[in-house]
């Protein structure tokens, strides 16, 4: 459903769609993509979002001046489309959380979804919650006490709703991750229900009978919104939206999941219900953003700001290439395919109007290498193949840390940066990425040698 908003006011021409999911993450990904596809879905008129910020209240501030109503910038190599997406109904601040317990209680809401970062999830070495963590112990110890207390990590606020829920006997409800992670829908599954076992077992037993935790593939290129964004927006409607977010025109959502309390016709808005997302998880993952995140560390060793400028640098573009060619030996997909998704990458992020700028996509490289480049450079070495091209990528990340290029913005800044200035860097910065790692001699050879290629001078 979109919804045409009267020049110069935002207010709906018909009612909001009543809310039947619940948002964690209130940031531009979610309204680019989950909020325009159930806008778009068939059945749009039955479906609205209640959306919460993770930590700021800002955003939602500015999206109920605008009675939830946005402007999705689609920006083609065609030019600008401006479309006003009305599947928002509400948004609210993290700290409403007695709105969100609220919501939880109903049983007429089917589906929460979160966009949240990686680093949200609060994930241990041995990928599970990280219960040591002190904002984990304290949700924890506050929901002991209340468990209608006020909570601030995503682990907290999830068994929170869904403890209101189970108190309200409203029943089955999904969870449905859209964040960059692999198994994305395991992990949230596993991080809610260590949480609910630090309360209370019955609830962690409940929470494995009742809830549904689905995993999803998403994809659509979604820089931050710029001066220049709300200029434009305001050039090609006539309308001042305080939070336009702009968007290549390439989108998609495969999911795979149950849901047992109903979820829109996301399908007839172009979503894909698989029965395990696994291949086109990594194929997006390890192509898509370990590409990125190459593109991230080494672009701005020569100067570029966003992927645009840096894939167009052939030095750029070689090193992507290398990598993309290690890591398409590992993925199950024909090599057609492969091709077709490789030549379809190039030009996203050729698009002129998408400026995703690499300082963006820099942050968190601790959380996102694991995923991203670790993966297809362990299987290089299994295969007894030195990869150049991963190694290129976690060269430019020692160098990221090392104060060169964009600034660290790393939930684990403290231990990487320590690693990447130490006397063995690259053994060091090899054992944070991957336990192991840093033993495996030919491989710190290769980043070493790596490293010296960055370094100043001819790259
Ligand atoms: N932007 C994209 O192109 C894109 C594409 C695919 C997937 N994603 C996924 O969506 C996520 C969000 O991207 P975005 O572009 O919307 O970013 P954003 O910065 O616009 O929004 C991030 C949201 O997450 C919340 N958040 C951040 N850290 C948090 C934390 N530690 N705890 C709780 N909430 C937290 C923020 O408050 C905000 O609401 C990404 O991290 C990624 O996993 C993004
Ligand atoms: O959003 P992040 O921080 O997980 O990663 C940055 C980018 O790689 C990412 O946002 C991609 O643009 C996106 O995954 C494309 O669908």
């Amino acid at each position: 459903m979109t919804g045409t908003p009267r020049t110069g006011s935002w207010h709906r021409d018909r009612p909001a769609p009543p809310v039947r999911i619940v948002h964690l993450g209130l940031g531009n990904f979610h309204r680019a993509h989950q909020a325009w596809y159930t806008a778009h879905a068939s059945d749009a008129d039955g479906w609205g979002i209640a959306a919460f910020t993770g930590r700021r209240p800002e955003a939602a501030e500015k999206l109920q001046r605008q009675d939830g109503l946005y402007t999705l910038l689609v920006r083609g190599p065609d030019g600008d489309h401006p479309e006003v997406v009305a599947s928002l109904s509400r948004a609210y601040a993290a700290t409403d959380h007695d709105e969100f317990l609220d919501l939880l209680r109903r049983s007429e809401v089917a589906v929460v979804t979160l966009t949240v970062t990686e680093a949200a999830y609060l994930l241990g070495a041995d990928g599970g919650l990280d219960v040591d963590r002190p904002e984990v112990r304290a949700d924890a110890a506050a929901l002991r006490a209340d468990p209608t207390a006020p909570v601030t990590t995503v682990p907290g606020r999830l068994v929170a709703g869904l403890a209101a829920r189970r108190a309200a006997g409203t029943g089955p409800v999904t969870v449905l991750s859209c964040d960059n992670l692999a198994h994305n829908g395991a992990v949230t599954a596993a991080v809610v229900t260590r949480f609910a076992g630090l309360l209370d077992p019955d609830l962690a037993g409940w929470i494995g009978a009742e809830v549904e935790f689905a995993s999803s593939v998403v994809d659509r290129i979604t820089p931050a919104t710029t001066d220049e964004v709300v200029t434009r927006v305001a050039e090609l409607t006539g309308r001042h939206d305080e939070s336009p977010v702009p968007a290549e025109p390439f989108s998609e959502w495969i999911v795979a999941g149950r849901f047992p309390a109903g979820r829109p016709d996301w399908e007839s808005a172009g979503a894909v219900f698989v029965e395990d997302v696994t291949p086109h998880e990594q194929r997006k993952l390890w192509l898509l953003n370990g590409s990125h995140s190459l593109l991230a560390y080494a672009g701005p060793l020569l100067g570029h700001r966003t992927i645009a400028d840096a894939v167009a640098d052939p030095r750029c573009r070689a090193w992507v290439e290398t990598f993309w060619d290690e890591a398409c030996r590992h993925l199950p997909i024909p090599a057609a395919d492969l091709a077709r998704y490789r030549e379809a990458l190039l030009d996203r992020y050729a698009n002129p109007g998408v400026r995703h700028l690499l300082a963006q996509i820099a942050a968190g490289g601790s959380l996102k290498l694991p995923l991203r480049t670790v993966p297809a450079l362990r299987a290089e070495r299994a295969a007894g193949r030195l990869p150049g091209g991963c190694a290129t990528a976690v060269a430019a990340w020692v160098r990221h840390l090392r104060g060169e290029g964009t600034p660290v913005d790393d939930p684990a800044a403290d231990r990487a940066v320590a690693a990447a200035t130490s006397p063995d860097p690259v053994r060091d910065v090899l054992s944070l990425l991957h336990p192991g790692l840093g033993e495996d001699g030919g491989l710190v050879d290769l980043v070493s040698s790596r490293l010296e290629a960055l370094g100043p001078g001819p790259v």
